[in-house]
């Protein structure tokens, strides 16, 4: 990379060399993929490269393994909860059917440790350790609060969410419930379908670091959950523009390679999480479609489009190769010539082609898309759930083994274009295209 660096700076006017400093600061923040919000704590319990389960209880108990302080083993008094209520309230949570968001997991993470711990004394995370310092903050900011008040503010807390968390549950399950907890997201459960709305209308759902990992998530408690259907949609005019370009800003130079490794990996269990999705799922295509939001398409098992979608894959323009393991599921589907026209040299395909390629399972009216769309769905997901799982299963199986194949090589091939000078080239045009007009 220092290579590629040294040969773009030599020879280029001082302009250039501050647009460069810019794309190389830049480049692949789409490999910061640690670099999450607060609001996303939770991912380092996330096995990145496993099955993709989600070790909830090691956040919000954290050390569920770990041998409680004899001093704690106290009974009940004036001054709060005993060691027992303790144990049980940090079973409850175990337990909590609706995930709490993440300002309270840090509060619980934050008692517990006070609890356990006393007053934080480890040693500050470093500025971009965004995780554990959301962490650290939280813990250190309880001060000197005594470990027994800490502990009965821990067991009033879990008791609290507990009876919040029984209520939702006497909810009807026809009712429309969000969930909280994402912030680029909108995720719903309603008649048997989850519906995940990519909520980034300003930015045509743009597809930022924060958000394919809130995807991740939201696929994660979807599978899980008691529906029969899930579906992705966008809101507002897009599906989705993409990868986010601007997700390569503020990467300094030295940083590139190691976020590029890190995008790769991002970019992998990304597309796994819909290769190994294992409910029917749904793409409500709303409108206009780039980049990764129509590769991993193919990964659908249903593809319901507004006429008014359009499908686009730029990647040559962008110096970039495919992805979503469509170098293998387009060539299969519409056949090599038809697959080169879009993944090599950007033909953007209206709804009616895309569905004359298999590409898109039926068009709608954009007039009448929500209603006719939600129409069918609403019907689909009173068949019998595990029926649909099954059959869906027995499809996919067939070719899980070369989707995961196809995935970790067209990922391995776009870390290296991301330190192309192409793809530097390409994004540095997007990023400055507003300042030419
Ligand atoms: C872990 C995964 C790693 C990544 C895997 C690899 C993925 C590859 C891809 O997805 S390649 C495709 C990338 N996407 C694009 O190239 C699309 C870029 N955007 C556009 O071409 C246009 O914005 C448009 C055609 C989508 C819409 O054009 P228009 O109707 O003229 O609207 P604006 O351009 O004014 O857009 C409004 C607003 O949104 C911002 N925006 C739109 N798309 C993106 C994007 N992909 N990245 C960043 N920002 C985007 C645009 O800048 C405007 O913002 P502003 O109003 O200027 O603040």
């Amino acid at each position: 990379m220092a290579g590629v660096t040294g040969r773009l700076v030599r020879g280029w006017c001082p302009r250039a060399v501050r647009r460069l400093s810019l794309l190389l600061t830049s480049i692949l923040q789409c490999l910061s993929f640690t670099f999450l919000p607060v609001a996303k704590f939770t991912q380092p319990f996330r096995n990145h490269f496993g099955n993709h389960c989600w070790e909830r209880r090691n956040l919000f108990c954290p050390s569920s393994s770990l041998q409680v302080p004899a001093q704690l083993h106290m009974s009940k008094t004036a001054m709060g909860a005993s060691q027992k209520d303790f144990e049980s309230a940090m079973n409850q949570v175990k337990l909590l059917e609706k995930d709490p968001g993440n300002e309270v997991k840090l509060k619980l993470y934050a008692l517990y440790k006070q609890a356990t711990e006393g007053p934080c004394s480890t040693p500050k995370p470093g500025v971009f350790d965004l995780i554990n310092k959301a962490k650290w903050d939280a813990w250190n900011a309880l001060g000197n609060l005594p470990k027994e008040t800490a502990r009965q503010n821990y067991v009033d807390l879990v008791s609290g969410l507990s009876s919040s968390s029984d209520s939702s549950s006497q909810v009807k399950p026809e009712a429309d419930r969000e969930q909280a907890g994402y912030e680029t997201l909108v995720m719903t459960s309603e008649d048997g379908i989850t519906k995940i709305m990519l909520n980034r209308p300003t930015k045509m759902n743009a597809l930022t670091t924060q958000m394919y990992q809130e995807i991740m998530l939201a696929l994660e408690a979807a599978s899980k959950d008691d529906s029969t259907i899930t579906v992705l949609t966008g809101n507002g005019s897009y599906f989705s523009s993409g990868n986010d370009l601007t997700n390569f800003t503020h990467i300094s130079p030295d940083e590139i390679e190691e976020k590029a490794r890190r995008g790769a990996i991002l970019l992998r269990d990304f597309v796994g999480c819909f290769i190994d999705f294992p409910k029917p799922l749904v793409a409500a295509v709303n409108g206009p479609a780039v980049g990764i939001s129509v590769t991993i398409l193919r990964l659908f098992d249903l593809v319901y489009a507004s006429d008014r979608a359009t499908f686009h894959t730029p990647f040559s323009h962008l110096g970039q190769t495919p992805e979503g393991c469509s170098s293998y599921t387009f060539p299969k589907l519409m056949g090599p010539g038809k697959a080169a026209e879009m993944l090599i040299f950007g033909k953007k395909l209206t709804a009616a082609e895309a569905c004359a390629q298999g590409l898109v399972t039926e068009v709608f009216p954009d007039s009448t898309f929500q209603k006719e769309v939600w129409t069918r769905l609403k019907a689909y997901s009173k068949l019998p759930r595990n029926a649909l799982r099954i059959s869906k299963q027995m499809i996919r199986n067939h070719e899980k083994e070369k989707l995961h194949a196809t995935n970790a090589e067209e990922s391995r091939i776009l870390q290296e274009r991301w330190l192309s000078d192409e793809c530097m080239n390409a994004i540095m045009n997007f990023l400055s295209r507003k300042a030419k007009m």
